[in-house]
């Protein structure tokens, strides 16, 4: 079983589309009709009796949908109306076919508002919106290149404002399916969104994206008879050794490789927590309690001398203290290499980080592999630095900006880095503005993965969905993920998430996950999801103290 749902770009689609019509097994024709049943059946588990129907049609195949729905719906008693936004001399062949479908069959009760202007009055009794008892927007999918026309805008607007439920096909109109940013010419419509959306096969990346989750209301991904393409677009180049990365949401199964068997504490490793000064250590202390909670064998927290009282007295005694004061003092830690995970940046105080950094940076190295052929020795450069697994969080990130190129320089592929927005922008000026823009767009996801590229590091963006992404060596026999999201939006929304010292047990769980020996991508990912659980399993009235002791909990859940 795969671990997490692979989610599709637009790209993706498409190839699979094509791939699957080339080959003969499936036409475009067919796959519109199937695409087309499936929204109405969907349409008609929650709506079963819909007297009209106002059917939206833009100009492309998710207008070729929006005929199939309206003579489907014809078929079964609906009244319909539709309205076509584009031109019969410009649709694709398929969409032309369902175009005329519909046209031939239009009865009394039915109406036909093809090619309307500008100002088209939809307000006459016979096809006002507000009269319809769902609205269906088949306006544009995933060829949307622009933001929507606002007279476009208007209908959806029209459909919300009147209570009518809104089934948007495979996109709401005005959704970017690769960014999920929604862009409409004109003034911002916050309250546009669809009731329900009906997608094809997988969903795709927008609609888990930034607005995408609230834009989509419930999400139904129906099977449209691709599933052996979608496989074959994976797997089948895996035969060539080149198996192509997936973009997965995180699931409970993430979690399953922290069931605890037997074994000395060592066998689950060692974190080492870095602390700030005196009266600033509470960010750090949250971080050490969820490294523990994840099953980390032993949990140091180092800080200055005379912060060790005031740590001493308000931590678990399984946490062990050490003095750190001097740069050198964390050499002289790291000397022990049981040490296999580091957390710097909550509550460390920018300075000291600065002073930190080069540290743990001079702690990585360039690895050689030994291979023996026979009794000769051979040792060969590998194209990156590895160290000890590090969390990079908070003021580090902070004090990394500062040190720009020497800071990117220092991290390794085991590092992992866990910007919320702003210090994203930090660390990544030039990525922080063009996600700033509407449009042209850059989704977080390429953000993400470009910063991880130039990182050469794990980089986890937080946000209500976490994006991340890894720049590593693949790991052989396993399928090679590109990313994970982890949705925490829309329907999945954790509101009680947004507390101050969130995010420093995100940091502790990540690194104690790291101590338990899991891979960087995966531990964030695991992180992420497990952050989220413990969130959703403790509900409202959340503090950030809650999350690690809601820990144990979900992992009872889990039977692990
Ligand atoms: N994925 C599948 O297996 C199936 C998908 N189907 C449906 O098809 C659409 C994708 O169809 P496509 O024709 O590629 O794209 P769209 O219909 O979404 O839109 C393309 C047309 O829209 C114009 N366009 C794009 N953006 C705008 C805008 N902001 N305003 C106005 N017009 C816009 C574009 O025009 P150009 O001027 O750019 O040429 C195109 O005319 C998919 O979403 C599914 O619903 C199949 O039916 C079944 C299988
Ligand atoms: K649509």
């Amino acid at each position: 079983m795969l671990n997490g749902t692979e989610i599709l770009t637009t790209a993706q689609m498409r190839a699979i589309e094509s791939a699957a019509m080339d080959s003969g097994a499936v036409t475009g024709l067919e796959l519109m009709e199937r695409a087309g049943a499936a929204v109405v059946a969907a349409l008609l588990e929650r709506w079963p009796d819909p007297g009209r129907a106002f059917v939206l049609c833009g100009p492309g195949n998710n207008g070729g949908d929006g005929f199939v729905i309206a003579r489907l719906l014809k078929d079964r008693g609906t009244e319909v109306t539709t309205l076509f936004l584009g031109e019969r001399d410009r649709l694709s062949p398929d969409a032309a076919v369902n175009h005329d479908r519909w046209q031939q069959m239009l009865g009394d009760g039915d109406f036909w508002l093809p090619d309307p202007a500008e100002d088209t009055d939809l307000t006459s009794p016979d096809f006002e919106i507000g009269s319809s008892d769902v609205v269906i927007d088949a306006m544009l999918g995933t060829g949307a290149n622009r933001p929507l026309p606002s007279t476009w805008a208007n209908h959806l607007s029209d459909a919300v404002e009147g209570g009518n439920p809104v089934i948007a096909v495979d996109a709401l109109s005005g959704l970017d399916l690769d960014s999920g940013r929604y862009a409409i010419d004109g003034r911002e419509r916050s309250h546009i969104r669809a009731t329900l959306t009906v997608t094809f096969q997988r969903a795709k990346v927008g609609h888990k994206l930034e607005e995408g989750p609230d834009r989509s209301g419930e999400l139904v991904v129906a099977d449209i008879g691709l599933e052996q393409d979608v496989r074959r677009h994976f797997d089948g180049p895996a035969l060539r050794h080149e198996p192509v990365p997936s973009i997965r949401l995180t699931s409970p199964a993430l979690a399953r490789p922290l069931s605890k068997s037997s074994g000395h504490k060592f066998d689950h490793g060692h974190a080492l927590i870095l602390a700030g000064a005196a009266g600033r250590g509470g960010a750090a202390r949250l971080a050490a309690r969820a490294a523990l909670r994840c099953g980390a064998g032993l949990v140091t927290l180092a800080c200055p001398r005379d912060a060790i009282a005031e740590n001493a007295a308000s931590l678990p005694d399984a946490v062990m203290l050490r003095p750190l004061d001097e740069p050198d003092d964390l050499r002289k830690l790291l000397a022990d290499k049981r040490i296999n995970a580091i957390c710097a940046g909550p509550g460390l105080g920018v300075e000291r980080a600065a002073t930190l950094l080069p540290v743990l940076a001079e702690d990585a190295r360039d690895p050689k592999p030994v291979t023996w052929v026979g009794n000769q020795k051979f040792t060969f450069d590998l194209p990156f630095r590895a160290g000890r697994p590090t969390v990079l969080d908070a003021d580090a990130l902070t004090a990394g900006a500062a040190q720009g190129q020497a800071f990117l320089q220092g991290l390794h592929v085991n590092t992992i880095l866990t910007p919320h927005e702003g210090e994203f922008a930090r660390v990544f000026p030039d990525l922080g503005a063009r996600l700033k823009q509407k449009h042209p767009t850059l989704s977080t996801l390429d953000a993400v993965r470009e910063a991880a590229d130039r990182a050469k590091a794990v980089i986890l963006l937080k946000g209500p969905t976490t994006v991340i992404s890894a720049n590593a060596p693949r790991l052989r026999g396993k399928p090679p993920v590109e990313a994970w999201i982890n949705p925490a939006a829309g329907p999945d929304a954790v509101p009680w998430l947004a507390t101050a010292g969130s995010g420093d047990v995100l940091a502790g769980i990540i690194t104690g996950i790291l101590a338990r020996g899991l891979p960087p991508l995966d531990a964030a990912a695991t992180g992420a999801w497990l952050h989220a659980a413990a969130a959703r399993r403790f509900g409202p009235g959340l503090i950030a103290d809650d999350l690690p002791e809601e820990l144990p909990g979900v992992f009872r859940d889990l039977g692990l």
